[in-house]
């Protein structure tokens, strides 16, 4: 399948940016139809329960910790059980009541680092309403290779925050060869650097919609939750440009990348960060799997199972002596 966007973007090259920010400070290759985001914005008919648990700010950040890992914390069992009898239970329950049925639907999500939108700067002047979510530390120590979500954030060049713009390991690029890429004529994210196994890339940034209101033809929706979708057709950052790995990686080779839900250890934030699978090389494509149900959805049948389980076993591949070396020549990797 081919994409019909380089007429739609011929007109679109007449319009002005709607992105919020300085157009310099934008990524190269971005569209002008699409703003902008340096973090989510949340639709308003979002329920105030929901948002308050997409927000992180339904419990102390304690308690995530607790459930995300050991199953759940000293407030187990949903809210209609274990009704407190004595004092001392009740003052247990008041600290930390117990979940909600609708906050067991998120409460096994792994805690992380978020990964900011790359702009960050005194000087931006976006109207974004969750923009004042304060960004986490800026960290130059580079990640785990083998935890995910990351325990702390990395960025190649190690940029001040306060630098206008932070280089990003990653471009968006048009795509012009081999003529036989099914995203040929449309646009897709390439590495710039050595990027390693482990490593949280960027985060899937976007307009968060309840399912009600999500738009069915969007080609750049990812599932949140049951109840709300990410969609960043008209809003989001680099992460809308990944492509599935179909027709472009073999079915063994697998996807390089993959999208993993995490709550941001500062804020408490549900967020979607997306995770190297496999060494992938300078000039690389990064590649996900969008599911089957994606394709299916779109009238198109793709083979081969929907994921498979040896995908990301190049996690374990960090002691190859093959890898060392070339970690050794890859000096800018990351
Ligand atoms: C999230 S967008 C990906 C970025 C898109 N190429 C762009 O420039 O905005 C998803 C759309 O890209 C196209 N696409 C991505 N991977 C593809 C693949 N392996 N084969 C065919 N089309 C693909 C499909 O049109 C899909 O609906």
């Amino acid at each position: 399948m081919q994409e019909q966007e380089p007429e739609q973007n011929q007109d679109k090259d007449q319009q002005q940016h709607v992105s919020t920010i300085d157009p310099g400070l934008l990524p190269v290759n971005w569209p002008k139809h699409v703003k902008y985001l340096v973090d989510y914005e949340y639709h308003p008919l979002i329920p105030a329960e929901v948002l308050d648990l997409v927000q992180g700010r339904r419990r102390k950040m304690s308690d995530y910790q607790s459930t995300a890992t050991s199953g759940l914390g000293s407030g187990s069992g949903s809210e209609s059980d274990n009704v407190p009898e004595t004092q001392q239970q009740q003052q247990q329950w008041n600290e930390n009541p117990p979940r909600t049925e609708l906050e067991l639907q998120y409460d096994d999500i792994p805690i992380g680092h978020a990964i900011p939108g790359i702009l960050r700067t005194p000087t931006t002047t976006s109207s974004s309403p969750s923009s004042s979510v304060s960004s986490p530390p800026f960290s130059p120590s580079p990640p785990s290779a083998s935890s995910f979500p990351p325990s702390s954030l990395s960025c190649p060049s190690a940029l001040h925050p306060h630098q206008q713009q932070l280089q990003t390991p990653y471009e968006i690029r048009l795509i012009t060869n081999p003529p036989t890429h099914p995203v040929l004529g449309s646009y897709g994210l390439f590495a710039t650097t050595t990027l390693r196994p482990g490593l949280h890339l960027l985060d899937y940034i976007s307009i968060v919609v309840p399912d009600a209101y999500a738009d069915p033809d969007s080609d750049h929706t990812l599932y949140l939750s049951n109840d709300l979708n990410l969609d960043a057709s008209a809003h989001g950052n680099h992460g809308r440009f990944v492509n599935d790995f179909r027709r472009i990686r073999t079915q063994e080779q697998g996807p390089n990348v993959s999208w993993d839900l995490y709550r941001d250890a500062e804020t408490g934030q549900i967020r979607m960060g997306c995770k190297v699978l496999k060494r992938i090389r300078p000039g690389e494509e990064i590649l996900c799997t969008y599911g089957k149900s994606y394709w299916r959805s779109r009238g198109i049948m793709v083979k081969g199972k929907e994921w498979e389980d040896d995908w990301d076993t190049d996690l374990d591949d960090q002691s190859d002596d093959e890898e060392d070396e070339e970690d050794e020549e890859d000096d800018d990797g990351i």
